[in-house]
């Protein structure tokens, strides 16, 4: 679709980011019409100047490649060799671009670390701009006259553009170091763990009202998902009315979103990790130790009747999905509860009693 209509600030942003490159009027013409859609957002403004890096290269390979296919095979001019040379490796640095967009397009979605993936757009967006030298080196043998002019000035065009894309990845990489520890604030996490029905949201929310923390139910993030069109809704309703786990990428996503634009700093994040995975993916992409884990302990039979008492309409309370809730909780949630209390981070909390009383026993916790 169309993009928003910029706003002075959003271009002001462009104008500024487009100062660290080497060439910033062009910087600044080429992205600053798409300012609306990048919204003062490192990561997005890498990622849109690496698409127009993409788009111009593109257009320069095929230019070249059409040029190379029109000349006599026996054409042996150091002009014809120089136009070969160049196709070739101008299609490596086509390659290379869209390489470095796909990976911007998944940053922080594939199990490694944002860190890791930008380094690798760096190392490809480099190689692009060495592939592209090695063209416009190919002609100086080449004797001066104007279809080496026309040449050589349209390589400087997209190298302009490679290069600036390549300058931004560079500074939000510099940024984006762990990108919630290293802003000004570091939040401080607790999780709460337990199995379904067992009164984790029932005590979160008076811990949170109590206590001041933002309460994140990770399954109301994924039945807001769900709700809202989100283009994983589908696997998550799916994933859900199984009764078993989300895949890692997106809940780990939903959470680092929902923390980084979040004006608070202390949250309960309610129901995750729930399993060993859910852990390791959290750890690598948002690294947040937890400074308490809560376990509310109970038996089956009382987590079921529960569960079947909540009536709040939910596709996965029933008896079947539970007894697979709680299978799934068995297998994959106890480790975590098992790591965190072998870290000594874990409390342990009767989860048996009025909702009163059970909130007299975390009491302690949050007061000390
Ligand atoms: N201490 C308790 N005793 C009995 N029922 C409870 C208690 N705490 C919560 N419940 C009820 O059990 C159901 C599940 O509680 P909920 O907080 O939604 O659990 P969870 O978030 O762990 O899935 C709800 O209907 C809730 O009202
Ligand atoms: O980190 C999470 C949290 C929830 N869920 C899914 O959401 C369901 C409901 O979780 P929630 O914590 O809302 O409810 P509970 O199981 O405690 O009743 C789970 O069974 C999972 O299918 C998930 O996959 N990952």
């Amino acid at each position: 679709g169309h993009p928003p209509p910029p706003t002075s600030t959003e271009t002001d942003y462009i104008r500024t980011s487009c100062h660290t490159t080497r060439y910033p009027e062009t910087c600044f013409t080429s992205l600053s019409k798409y300012s609306g859609a990048v919204k003062n957002n490192p990561s997005r403004l890498a990622t849109l100047a690496i698409h127009v890096a993409l788009s111009k290269a593109s257009h320069m390979s095929n230019y070249v490649s059409t040029i190379s296919r029109h000349m006599d095979s026996d054409n042996t001019t150091e002009y014809s060799a120089a136009v070969r040379d160049c196709s070739s490796v101008f299609g490596d640095a086509v390659d290379e671009i869209r390489k470095s967009y796909k990976e911007m397009k998944r940053l922080g979605w594939t199990g490694e670390s944002v860190r890791f993936q930008l380094s690798n757009v760096q190392t490809w967006m480099s190689a692009a701009l060495t592939n592209q030298d090695t063209c416009v080196d190919g002609f100086d043998d080449v004797s001066d006259g104007d279809v080496k002019a026309e040449m050589v000035g349209r390589v400087a065009a997209v190298k302009e553009v490679t290069s600036n894309a390549l300058a931004l990845v560079n500074s939000y990489a510099d940024t984006a170091d762990a990108p919630i520890q290293s802003k000004a604030r570091s939040p401080t996490i607790n999780f709460v763990l337990g199995g379904p029905g067992v009164g984790k949201g029932t005590q979160c929310t008076r811990i949170a009202e109590t206590y001041g923390f933002t309460h994140l139910s990770v399954g109301d993030l994924l039945r807001k998902e769900i709700s809202s069109n989100s283009e994983y809704g589908d696997i998550i309703l799916d994933t859900i009315s199984k009764g078993k786990i989300v895949s890692s990428e997106v809940t780990v996503k939903l959470l680092k979103m929902v923390i980084e634009s979040s004006e608070t700093d202390r949250f309960l994040i309610d129901g995750f990790p729930r399993s060993e995975e859910n852990r390791m993916v959290y750890e690598q992409i948002i690294g947040i130790e937890p400074e308490v884990v809560l376990f509310f302990d109970c038996n089956e039979e009382e987590m079921m009747k529960r569960v079947l008492h909540r009536n709040q309409g939910r596709v996965d309370d029933n008896v079947d999905t539970t007894k697979e809730r709680l299978r799934v909780f068995e297998a994959y949630t106890l480790p975590v509860i098992r790591y965190y209390s072998q870290k000594q981070k874990l409390h342990k909390i009767n989860a048996i009693g009025t909702e009163d009383e059970i909130f007299e026993r975390l009491r302690p916790i949050f007061t000390t």
